[in-house]
């Protein structure tokens, strides 16, 4: 019978943690034969609201679930963890920026960050996505000095999955057929998603995705600005940030870290910089990675044009600006 692993998710009485628990738990993340403990934390206030989400995991009589324990305190949620989801963050309203929300959440991260250093296994994979979800992940790392960097995520598979799906509804193939999109950078108005070395199967032929869309001025606005933007699209039409398609990413995520990418094909990622393509070391920018036995490693060799690089420029500057300001507030 194989071990439970434990598995925290934050924010667990919001609306993407009420989608995810339902994915964690049914073994899409973890496999179908991995015993599950749900470790679940919010605030004091929402210890009602999460009775009710507790209530509704058992209602649905998933045999994998081993244990539920629901809590307002990070050192019980935290601890012995496999793998973390942080998600309990504010979300952003109609009109901001993520980057507006920095002051607001970012104390959250330094504070479960102190946490997870005491309580989490040192081997725990981490996906941050409250927002700005990478300035802090890089700030939950700072906070949490016993664990290796490369432990710690953030969520830019959204803005892969709707890149994938604006390709798939251009070209009319399902979105399983396009492969090796890449978002470079930060989760905001400033990520480049770029199909440079993305490919499609069409009608059982590989070929690159440029070549099938044929529309290069396509490609460099409309393309990267529908995704850059989406995140705002759906605030706008629901009056809420999305839930559904943020908690399928999460688990995308997760799931890829845990049992590896196929074959060559890559995934993106926010991880620590090493320098990769000249983005300073210490950031916590998306990359394109293959992931190994649980190891993630940032795909190299990769080439960039003059209009590519100037993007991953834009980018890495914002995030630059945004862990400074972040450092700031986390300083008292
Ligand atoms: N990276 C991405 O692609 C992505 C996508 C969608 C949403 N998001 C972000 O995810 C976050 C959550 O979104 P949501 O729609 O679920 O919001 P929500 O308001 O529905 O839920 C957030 C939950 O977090 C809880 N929370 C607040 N402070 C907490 C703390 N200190 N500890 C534990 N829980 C705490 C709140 O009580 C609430 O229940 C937001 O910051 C949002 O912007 C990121
Ligand atoms: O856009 C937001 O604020 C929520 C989330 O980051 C998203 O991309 O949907």
């Amino acid at each position: 019978m194989t071990e439970p692993i434990r598995v925290v998710v934050t924010g667990a009485a919001g609306q993407i943690a009420y989608s995810l628990v339902y994915s964690v738990c049914k073994g899409d993340i973890f496999g179908p034969n991995q015993p599950i403990v749900l470790l679940l934390l919010d605030i004091t206030p929402m210890m009602g609201v999460l009775q009710g989400v507790v209530m509704e995991l058992q209602d649905c009589a998933i045999p994998l679930v081993k244990d539920i324990v629901a809590t307002d305190d990070p050192n019980v949620a935290f601890k012995d963890v496999d793998a973390a989801f942080m998600v309990g963050a504010m979300p952003r309203k109609d009109g901001m920026e993520r980057k507006d929300l920095l002051k607001a959440n970012v104390r959250i991260f330094k504070a479960q960050g102190q946490a997870i250093d005491k309580f989490a296994k040192k081997s725990v994979k981490v996906i941050v996505v409250g927002n700005p979800a990478n300035t802090n992940a890089c700030i939950l790392s700072k906070y949490a000095p016993s664990i290796p960097k490369e432990n710690f995520s953030c969520m830019t598979r959204l803005d892969q999955n709707r890149a994938q799906a604006q390709i798939s509804l251009k070209l009319g193939v399902t979105s399983d057929k396009i492969k090796n999109v890449i978002i470079w950078g930060n989760h905001s108005s400033t990520q480049y998603p770029d199909v440079a070395h993305a490919t499609v199967e069409i009608q059982g032929k590989v070929v690159p995705v440029a070549d099938a869309i044929k529309d290069d001025n396509y490609l460099k606005n409309e393309f990267i600005k529908t995704v850059q933007q989406r995140g705002a699209e759906v605030i706008k039409a629901r009056k809420l940030s999305s839930a559904m398609s943020a908690a399928k990413a999460a688990g995308d995520h997760m799931h890829d870290w845990f049992a590896g990418t196929q074959g060559d094909n890559w995934v993106s990622m926010g991880v620590i910089s090493d320098g990769s393509y000249g983005v300073k070391a210490g950031l916590m920018f998306s990359y394109p990675v293959r992931i190994k036995n649980r190891n993630y490693s940032i795909v190299q060799g990769l080439s960039l044009s003059e209009f590519a690089q100037q993007k991953l420029d834009l980018t890495a500057a914002e995030l630059d600006e945004e862990l400074q300001a972040a450092l700031a507030e986390c300083a008292d």
